[in-house]
């Protein structure tokens, strides 16, 4: 390599340097504190949700758990009290419980009132709770459409808009909202629940832009498969609970693995993870990318699954 070669060499790996330098100090800067921060959890009651709790609790957070059941939210609350310690440094605290249907609107807004009066503010919001479904466009009723989205979008932006003007008002909060990687790509036999997540994404995307002056940080996750109740909570097409543990789902991540990266994610305010595989990430950029394949693999797969059936 001549000298000029090794000037540019070296020019090029400084500058590498002083970037990651950059990011690294940059990072520092933002990390947001946990400890003592109002997290509010929806779903908290299992799966990812209760994971969520567990290591928000552990961080030093105070936990208002939201779910539609009062007796497993206090289960999991007093699971959390029994590891509650005092010591000044690390923390932890009693969580509350908030009961309330997010897929019935008239709820939601006395459950934000609800929410406001157990510590007086909300510092983070973790929009997690949400069903999937399983069926064919052809056989599925539209009160099953439009009863998904009230779970998976309608629910969670009713809550953040009850709660947004009082981060307005602190000039400061952080929102995340658990997507899916169905949120960038949709799948066959998914429509209710793509959609909904799709839905989901341009919302927060849109929100993030409009709050971020006033301080407030907006977090999408967009996760694979998780090893949790989801496929067995699954409506199908006409409404009637899907009940099977899919192999995907039985075989996908840890929660414990997904809560501790919404945690960072958190920390860092990232504004928006894929927590997947090397597979649907690529099929994320395929979409943009070529999209006309991407189209032809999910034909295809169509057409093998045509009854959507244990996957
Ligand atoms: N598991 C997976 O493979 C993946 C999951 N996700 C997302 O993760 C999130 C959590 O799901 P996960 O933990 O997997 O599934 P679970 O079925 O284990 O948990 C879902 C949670 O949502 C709550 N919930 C459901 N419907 C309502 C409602 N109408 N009102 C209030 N709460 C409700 C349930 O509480 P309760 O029934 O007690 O009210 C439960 O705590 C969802 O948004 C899901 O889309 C994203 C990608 C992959
Ligand atoms: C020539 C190169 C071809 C490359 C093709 C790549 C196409 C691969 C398709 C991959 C699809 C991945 C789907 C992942 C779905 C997923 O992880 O969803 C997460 C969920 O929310 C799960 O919910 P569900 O109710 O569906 O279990």
């Amino acid at each position: 390599m001549g000298v000029m070669g090794a000037s540019t060499l070296s020019l090029v790996l400084g500058g590498l340097g002083v970037l990651l330098l950059y990011r690294m100090l940059l990072r520092l800067g933002t990390s947001a504190r946990v400890q003592d921060a109002v997290v509010v959890i929806t779903g908290a009651s299992s799966g990812l949700g209760k994971e969520c709790a567990r290591i928000f609790h552990a961080a030093g957070a105070r936990l208002v758990l939201c779910g539609r059941d009062t007796g497993r939210l206090q289960e999991v609350a007093q699971e959390l009290t029994q590891l509650t310690t005092s010591s000044s440094q690390g923390k932890t605290y009693t969580p509350s419980t908030v009961t309330f249907d997010l897929a019935k609107a008239e709820t939601v807004d006395r459950a934000a009132g609800e929410i406001l009066q157990c510590y007086g503010q909300v510092d983070i919001l973790i929009n997690n709770a949400g069903i999937s479904y399983r069926g064919n466009i052809l056989d599925t009723d539209l009160s099953v459409q439009r009863a998904v989205m009230d779970t998976n979008y309608f629910g969670p932006i009713a809550l953040t808009q009850a709660l947004l003007p009082s981060m307005v008002r602190r000039r400061s909060g952080h929102i995340v909202v658990i997507s899916s990687i169905q949120g960038k790509i949709a799948i066959p036999y998914r429509s209710a629940y793509a959609a909904s997540k799709h839905a989901t994404q341009a919302y927060f995307d849109c929100l993030r832009a409009e709050v971020e002056h006033y301080g407030i940080g907006v977090t999408v996750v967009s996760p694979g498969y998780i090893q949790t109740n989801l496929s067995l909570n699954a409506v199908t097409g006409d409404g009637s609970k899907y009940g099977v543990l899919d192999k995907t789902t039985a075989m996908g991540r840890d929660p414990r693995d997904v809560a501790k990266a919404v945690l960072e994610a958190v920390r860092h305010r990232s504004k928006d993870i894929i927590l997947a595989g090397p597979l649907p990430a690529l099929a994320v950029y395929l979409r943009n990318l070529w999209p006309a394949l991407f189209f032809k693999v999910m034909s295809l797969r169509a057409r093998k699954e045509q009854r959507p059936q244990n996957d």
